[in-house]
């Protein structure tokens, strides 16, 4: 088995580092970064010292550089038939990537979790991955890779399960056979909607979570989010076709239980840095890594407001991130809200 990891921050290396770990001769694992002098660097020192320090590759993980933007003829000549391609870029970059591998006959599976932001007049909603994929790729045979999982965990070896989401059973499987190993569980689910629409929402609601603790809210505070922001993923994900049972699993509950609550996440950190007063700006510019929640927000209103969904924890994100609401007022906002029953 070929297993290509396109993109190299730090999930994708993460990832095909696992993969590389569990290489026997039967297998040949590829991290490909758009950046030559990024590729070059992790050649030389055999560790990505820009997204993931401190993580020594396997002595087979092959690392080489790519034009990412445009996957062209040539990189696709380097692709085997059936290799298996997992696409490490942040969502901004999926479009572009799913575009030059529409020709591909093996699987591929995305790992960003997120909604795009919008194209202009031609695409005016922003789209889950697998909606991309209807358009510039519909006959690849492709899924998500999702779940609860901090890179540098998989990286160290620490037990994670993810969840490999598509309706091709051989697109899971290959998943299945490329990471599932002592440290790391991969269970499958045809529901990709629900997959997509939990790993999206999540991001949103972390960034809700870290502004709460960020202002000393306390832990019921922080539990009445968790669970209403898990009433309102559900009602998204239900509107958009998801089956109830995947908010209950690894991509719903799962992901939003550590993006919500753990030190590690981005979206999470830039929810705590608006509550000590920086600005948007200040606070994307801090991380070094790409925070999804930060550009899905107004999508996921967007499409929720079309759908006629009720998301009220992420209608208060989206003003706080646009500077409508300061953050003790996006707190006042969703306290201030009429009584209701608690079923969906
Ligand atoms: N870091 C984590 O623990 C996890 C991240 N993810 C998701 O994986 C995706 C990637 O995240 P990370 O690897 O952490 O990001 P990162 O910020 O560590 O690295 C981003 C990588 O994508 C490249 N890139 C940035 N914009 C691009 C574009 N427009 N086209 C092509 N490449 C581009 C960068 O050069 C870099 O190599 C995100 O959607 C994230 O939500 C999912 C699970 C875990
Ligand atoms: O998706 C993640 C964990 O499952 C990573 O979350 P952050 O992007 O918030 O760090």
């Amino acid at each position: 088995m070929k297993i290509v990891v396109l993109g190299a921050g730090a999930w994708g290396t993460a990832l095909a580092v696992s993969a590389a770990r569990l290489a026997g001769a039967d297998r040949e694992v590829s991290l490909w970064a758009r950046d030559a002098a990024q590729a070059q660097d992790m050649q030389a020192v055999r560790e990505n010292r820009r997204y993931l320090p401190g993580v020594a590759f396997p002595h087979g993980l092959i690392v080489d550089a790519v034009p990412l933007k445009a996957v062209s003829d040539a990189v696709m000549q380097r692709l085997g038939q059936d290799d298996l391609v997992i696409i490490g870029t942040p969502m901004a970059g999926l479009r572009a990537v799913l575009t030059g591998l529409r020709e591909h006959t093996g699987p591929v599976a995305w790992l960003c979790k997120g909604f795009e932001s919008p194209q202009g007049p031609d695409q005016p909603v922003g789209l889950l991955g697998h909606e991309i994929q209807a358009r510039v790729a519909p006959l690849l045979k492709a899924g998500v890779l999702s779940g609860p999982s901090f890179a540098q965990e998989v990286a160290l070896g620490q037990p994670t399960a993810l969840v490999a989401a598509s309706e091709h059973a051989g697109v899971r499987e290959a998943l299945v056979t490329a990471f599932h190993g002592p440290a790391l569980r991969v269970y499958g689910n045809e529901d990709l909607v629900g997959v997509e629409v939990g790993g999206a929402v999540k991001n949103v609601l972390a960034i809700a979570t870290g502004l709460c603790d960020g202002l000393k809210l306390g832990l019921n505070a922080r539990a009445a989010l968790v669970t209403r922001g898990l009433a309102e993923m559900t009602r998204l994900g239900l509107a958009l076709g998801a089956r109830a049972d995947t908010f209950m699993g690894l991509s719903g509950l799962g992901d939003l239980v550590l993006t919500a609550t753990g030190d590690l996440s981005r979206n999470r950190r830039v929810g705590q840095l608006l509550a000590q007063g920086l600005s948007l700006r200040q606070a994307v510019d801090s991380l070094g890594h790409v925070a999804e929640g930060v550009y899905s927000a107004q999508t996921v209103v967007q499409r929720a407001r079309l759908l006629g969904v009720d998301m009220p924890i992420s209608e208060a994100v989206v003003d706080l991130l646009d500077a409508r609401l300061q953050p003790a007022q996006a707190l006042a906002v969703l306290m201030g809200r009429d009584p209701k029953q608690e079923a969906l």
